[in-house]
């Protein structure tokens, strides 16, 4: 009894159960990862449900804005929190013509008012309000109406400046504390918080200075005991937490406050900020059970676009768009570098845009007067980094453009709120790049939550599924439907213009190439494996893979989508000089190998062609109807005749391969034996072509092998191997099959035995196919025909003298792991092929 072959059986079948015992747990895991997305839409669609009856009692409030208020307050009943909205306070009339005089508004935008009532009467509050809405009012207007002073605790220089400013054209005195103030004015400063006639109404102090003053401390200390102190904002408390997109280590520090002065209500302030970050500013900052009022996010008056950001066109883009959709209006340009701010400036400006960078590294005089001419008109883009951010408050900005992706939803949103605060309508366009995502990503690796946040606004990005709007609401626990959008986003106004492409194909490619990487000890960077997947690169790498004939945007996309649905996964190195990002297989690329596993993903489709020409994608519809392009284009995007012409071209090809005995199909019928299902596969397009090529591949290593006279003569001429250009022009490309080639693979087997010379030289000569189909036959033969190679040479490497006669003996052991497409090991493989050769001998000799 052969008990190593037994032994070799067993082994065979715990393989196969361990990886069936792994896809399962994935499996399990993707259903668990399923049911906590739909116990989290159960949820919000109760919630809903609880709102719409809230709604129906004539009670309710009328504002919109407060969704959640009621909900987050523990200390408060509904009808209790109403009574805020009212103005029959003591200091309701003093409210009411301060509003008028000195802030010269006509009425309270929602929650305005009740958060003021709230914090007279002196209760905490979190204030977490869209940027722009007027949150400041809520503590200028009671520190005015109240006796002593506010001490508003903001985290840039530059917002104090714009807020006394501000103050000071309404005739609201405000002083302010920071590290470059001088002493003689800290000590006016210091004096006035303990005079009784309190000369000024607001403090504005950074959290550096109640960190390391304790001059300060101990006249705010003194302040308090006076009873001047009347009230603490803390502006941008999201800060406070490490949770929080801008966490500031200094605010953690803020809680001393609370400690020392108890008694004085508290206002924290935040346009971004989650539950689960609010929680945390609430224990940092020693407040208990503070009352938060959240206003709804949802700005109406924004519309957002995302826009595939194809980098030599990107500039141009934008400067058309701002040339004509804007014409003469005022608006940013959101880069992601000191040089991008340079560069797209400048760029601009040749385009005849009056565009100024901005940016961390200018001198503090550049930046203030690039802010002041744009704001008073005579500047209308500033194209800046995040430098330009908090306190930018221009009422008429009608467009925000981010030339690159934000690093997390919570930036994104704050920076693009910059737009339409008049509450007239205005734009937020993103320009989605692929390479953005991984420049972002070595930038937020070191960053607690980065990774993650930075996925999310991919995810925003290239998500087509679901309103923008309502994509962004998750993000700041909120719900709203698409219907609430009024088709303010691009994917609610072009939702007819979507729709589901098969990816599995594709992502199965993918990972092929990742796990062929892999085995050779290569790591691929995003940009590497695309270009790998598009079949540039290293010819040697070329030859083994699968390439893909979806366009580049598409292949990236796909990518993105593996990426963001955990097939592929990021991996870091890092060196003194910079950090690599690489593309790794995710902890769901096992779920590929099953063959009932699939994917897909929402293409747009266009009438005319634009990027991507559909064939390689399989959708319910009529492939010659609709053309796809990854994510979401400019509409204005001119037809491309050129790659029309290429996919009739295609289609008209696939056509002719497929026709009742045409020379392909002889050439099928009488050669391969594996054609399962293959007329239903050839109809999904090349990538089944490429299959079905892969099947023939045992046959032509039997060519390979057998092959020294071409006796027979194809039917078409067979063209030089070489279809794609090659990205080593340098070298002589190969002649096809040309004897010396063949002169360098074994003419007998590994145990000695001769092969069969009646064999044909090659698959077009042993019948007529499209030359297609043999130029794409020869590559996979010389692919195939240098594995073999390798395998011989690795055999007598690994073995010196083969242990038992035949190939397989040789290379069971060195290529166990080895895989090829379609879960076929090499060793399979060569089983195969070792039994075709010997049928192939046994009938030649017949
Ligand atoms: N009730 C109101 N009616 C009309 N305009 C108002 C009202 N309240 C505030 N504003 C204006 C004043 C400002 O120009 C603008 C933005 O106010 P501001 O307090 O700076 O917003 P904010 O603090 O919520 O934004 P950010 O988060 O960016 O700091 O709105």
């Amino acid at each position: 009894m052969d008990r190593s072959g037994g032994n070799d059986d067993v082994q065979a079948e715990l393989d196969s159960v361990e990886t069936e015992l792994e896809l399962v747990e994935l499996q399990i895991t993707e259903l668990l990862q399923k049911q906590t997305e739909l116990t989290s839409r159960k949820n919000a669609l109760l919630q809903r449900l609880e709102e719409a009856c809230d709604t129906a009692q004539p009670s309710s409030s009328s504002s919109s804005a407060s969704l959640k208020s009621s909900r987050a307050d523990p200390v408060m009943s509904k009808q209790e929190m109403q009574r805020y909205d009212g103005a029959d306070f003591s200091w309701s009339k003093e409210v009411e013509q301060q509003l008028k005089d000195s802030f010269h508004l006509s009425k309270f935008r929602p929650l305005q008012l009740r958060a003021i009532n709230l914090s007279l009467s002196g209760k905490d509050l979190f204030l977490v309000m869209p940027t722009g809405r007027g949150k400041s009012l809520c503590y200028q207007l009671p520190a005015v109406c109240s006796k002593g002073f506010t001490l508003v605790v903001t985290p840039l220089v530059s917002l104090m400046e714009d807020q006394i400013m501000y103050l000071k054209s309404i005739d609201v005195s405000a002083v302010m504390l920071n590290a470059s103030s001088s002493k003689e004015h800290a000590k006016t400063v210091m004096a006035g918080m303990t005079d009784p006639k309190t000369p000024f109404k607001l403090v504005y102090v950074t959290p550096e200075k109640i960190a390391k003053s304790k001059l300060l401390m101990s006249r705010l200390e003194k302040g308090y005991n006076a009873n001047l102190l009347s009230r603490i904002a803390v502006d941008e408390v999201h800060c406070c937490s490490q949770w929080g997109h801008d966490f500031r280590p200094d605010y953690k520090l803020l809680g001393i406050l609370k400690r020392q002065f108890p008694k004085v209500p508290l206002l924290g302030l935040t346009a971004t900020a989650t539950s689960s970050v609010l929680k945390d500013c609430e224990k940092i900052l020693c407040v208990s059970q503070p009352i938060t009022l959240t206003s709804s996010f949802n700005r109406t008056n924004l519309y957002y676009e995302v826009r595939i950001k194809d980098s030599d066109a990107s500039i141009s883009d934008v400067a058309s768009l701002i040339n004509s959709r804007y014409k003469d209006q005022s608006g940013i340009v959101y880069v992601f570098s000191q040089k991008d701010a340079e560069s797209v400036s400048s760029e601009l400006q040749k385009r005849d845009i009056l565009a100024y960078p901005y940016h961390a590294n200018m001198d503090p005089d550049d930046k203030s007067r690039v802010h002041r001419k744009w704001t008073s008109n005579k500047i209308r883009v500033v194209v800046a980094t995040v430098a330009f951010g908090m306190g930018i408050d221009k009422p008429d900005v009608r467009f925000v453009i981010h030339h690159t992706i934000s690093k997390s939803i919570e930036n994104y949103y704050q920076e693009s709120g910059r737009a339409g605060r008049d509450d007239q309508p205005a734009d937020c366009i993103i320009y989605f790049g692929f390479s953005d995502i991984f420049r972002i990503s070595t930038m937020v690796v070191m960053e607690n939550v980065g990774q993650q946040k930075l996925l999310q606004m991919v995810d925003y990005c290239q998500n087509i599924d679901r309103c923008r709007r309502s994509l962004m609401a998750v993000h700041f626990d909120e719900v709203w439907d698409d219907e609430g959008c009024n088709q303010m986003c691009d994917t609610c106004r072009h939702a007819k213009d979507y729709t589901t492409v098969d990816i599995t194909q594709h992502a199965r490619q993918v990972v092929q190439i990742l796990e062929l990487a892999g085995s050779m000890d290569e790591k691929l960077t995003p940009l590497k494996l695309v270009e790998a997947w598009m079949g540039k690169g290293p010819a040697k790498r070329r030859k083994m893979i699968q390439t893909t004939t979806l366009s580049r945007l598409q292949a990236e996309a796909v990518i993105v989508r593996l990426l963001l649905q955990g097939y592929l996964r990021e991996d870091f190195s890092f060196t003194p000089y910079t950090t690599y990002f690489y593309m790794k297989l995710g902890r769901k690329a096992p779920l590929l190998k099953s063959q009932t596993h699939t994917l897909s993903m929402k293409m747009r489709t266009t009438e005319s062609g634009s990027a991507g020409d559909t064939s390689a994608f399989e959708t319910n519809e009529k492939e010659d109807d609709i053309i796809f392009e990854p994510v979401v284009m400019d509409n204005s995007c001119p037809p491309q005749p050129k790659q029309k012409l290429f996919k009739e071209q295609r289609n008209l090809s696939r056509k002719r391969d497929l026709k009742p005995g045409s020379q392909t199909n002889k050439w099928t019928e009488e050669q391969l034996t594996d054609r399962h299902g293959e007329e239903e596969e050839d109809k999904r397009g090349s990538i089944m072509k490429q299959h079905v090529v892969e099947v023939d591949v045992e046959i032509n290593i039997v060519d390979n092998i057998g092959v020294n006279n071409g006796q027979k003569t194809p039917s078409h001429p067979v063209k030089p191997c070489s279809k794609r250009k090659s990205t080593t022009p340098q070298r002589v490309r190969r002649k096809p099959r040309a004897n010396s080639e063949v002169a360098a693979i074994p003419s007998q087997t590994s145990d000695g035995a001769p092969l069969a010379n009646t064999v044909p030289s090659s698959p077009s000569q042993a019948s007529g196919i499209s030359e297609t189909a043999a130029e794409e036959l020869c590559e996979l033969r010389n692919y195939y025909s240098k594995q073999l190679r390798r395998i011989n040479y690795i055999s007598h490497e690994y073995l010196g003298q083969p242990a038992e006669p035949g190939v397989l003996a040789c290379i069971r052991e060195p290529l166990k792991s080895l895989r090829l497409p379609r879960r076929v090991t090499i060793a399979q493989t060569a089983r195969s092929l070792w039994t075709r050769v010997s049928s192939r001998q046994k009938l030649v000799h017949r």
